[in-house]
């Protein structure tokens, strides 16, 4: 069977495809663990997670439990549950909650979408946590929608950022690897109790550097910062000018290619085909450019926030809308001009309300060629402040270039 991507037919990708495509050895294997497997005649390993969210996070020095402390305004859990998620051969997700917590997480679960999520109550220890978790995956309830797995992940909840490849390759160990001394010299207690109480196989693997557990207060600046920089990839460059005419706003696309090397600028148009937008909010760009060319008002702006709007792409990470506009000093002054654009205050209230953070960019045309390319550059800066910093602070504002 040619190596392709694990599972086959599998499921759109929650969130950013954040990680690189697995190598093709480990792809093979990933094939092995899904549905792929099981139509080349092959039983796929049944392959279940359990989280425990059951501390309270004592060292953050907050009253929140760091599980549930936000980022980007979304609990860090919720991240969490995201990064399994994407991994289509986990069947099962059992997470391990205090009671008194067990509503909200039900709620976060609701609100993001999380899917194949169970919920059982934690224990007073981390251990006991786990404990409850792996009773929920063997125990025969009446009600249970749980298929027992021959190999369970634990991983902490408050270690988002864990991909694909690392947790295919510890499935891999646990199938097929012993315990070695050094493994339980250097490895952490669960090695040791699961080596003491089950007489299990065990193996170290080496993890990613991203792979670090939120500890600290600062350890939830860090992982903000990971998460912008990783939703700051790409930029979407909408105009009401159809390709290959020449005008203003494709030369600051040209700009912010320049400007901005290491983020991918890409283009859409509304006026042909909303098709267009809904595969690029399908791949997963949370920054979108609003190029208001041919009109004076927000007649652009407003479609592409009803697109928006319409999708769930909002859901998970605040999306960036800057919508750029055009004037001419000798025509109108630039005083009745900003009045005209102060609408944007009140679209800006209402679609701060589905996450979507929408600024005014002004930039004055015609001028100079050095001129214009001066404040293109200048309009590229802001952009790119805006869409890595995503400060809600600035929601509403006309910035001028
Ligand atoms: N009774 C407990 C204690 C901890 N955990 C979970 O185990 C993971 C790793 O533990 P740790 O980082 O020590 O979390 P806390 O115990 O919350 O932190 P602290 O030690 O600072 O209080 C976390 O996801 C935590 O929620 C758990 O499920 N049940
Ligand atoms: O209390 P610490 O922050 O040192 O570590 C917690 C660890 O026990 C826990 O994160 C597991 O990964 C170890 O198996």
């Amino acid at each position: 069977m040619e190596p392709g991507p694990p599972g086959g037919s599998r499921p759109a990708e929650r969130g950013p495809c954040l990680s690189s495509p697995l190598g093709a050895d480990l792809a093979a294997s990933a094939s092995l663990l899904s549905a792929a497997g099981a139509e080349a005649g092959r039983r796929p390993l049944a392959v279940a997670a359990v989280l425990p969210a059951g501390g309270c996070g004592e060292r953050m020095g907050v009253p929140t439990p760091k599980q549930f402390c936000p980022i980007l305004e979304r609990p860090l859990i919720s991240y969490t549950l995201q990064a399994l998620e994407r991994v289509c051969w986990i069947k099962d997700i059992v997470v391990a909650v205090t009671g008194e917590n067990i509503e909200a997480m039900n709620s976060i679960i609701q609100k993001y979408q999380h899917t194949r999520i169970s919920v059982v109550e934690a224990g007073v220890t981390r251990h006991r946590s786990i404990f409850n978790g792996l009773k929920a995956l063997v125990e025969d309830q009446p009600n249970s929608k749980l298929c027992k797995p021959e190999i369970v992940i634990i991983h902490d909840a408050v270690r988002p950022f864990v991909e694909e490849d690392v947790l295919l390759k510890v499935v891999i160990a646990a199938k097929e690897h012993g315990c070695s001394d050094y493994d339980l010299e250097f490895g952490t207690e669960c090695l040791q109790l699961a080596l003491k109480y089950c007489h299990t196989k065990a193996k170290l693997v080496e993890g990613s550097p991203d792979l670090w557990k939120v500890t600290y207060k600062r350890d939830l600046y860090a992982a903000e910062s990971i998460i912008k920089e990783r939703i700051s990839q790409e930029i979407c460059v909408i105009t009401d000018v159809k390709e290959g005419e020449e005008n203003v706003g494709h030369l600051l696309k040209e700009v912010l290619k320049s400007e901005l090397p290491h983020v991918k600028v890409t283009s859409g148009a509304l006026c042909h085909a909303r098709g267009d937008l809904q595969q690029i909010i399908l791949k997963q760009c949370y920054n979108f450019v609003c190029v208001n060319v041919m009109t004076s008002d927000f007649q652009e702006t407003q479609k592409l926030l009803s697109v928006l709007e319409e999708s769930n792409l909002s859901i998970l990470y605040p999306v960036v809308v800057v919508s750029v506009h055009f004037f001419d000093v000798k025509l109108v002054p630039l005083g009745q001009k900003m009045e005209n654009l102060m609408s944007i205050r009140g679209f800006a209230k209402e679609v701060r309300k589905r996450n979507i953070l929408l600024c005014g960019l002004l930039i004055c045309y015609p001028q100079g060629e050095q001129k214009l390319q001066e404040s293109l550059r200048q309009a590229a800066i802001i952009i790119a402040a805006l869409i890595e910093e995503r400060n809600s602070g600035l929601v509403g504002q006309l910035l001028i270039a």
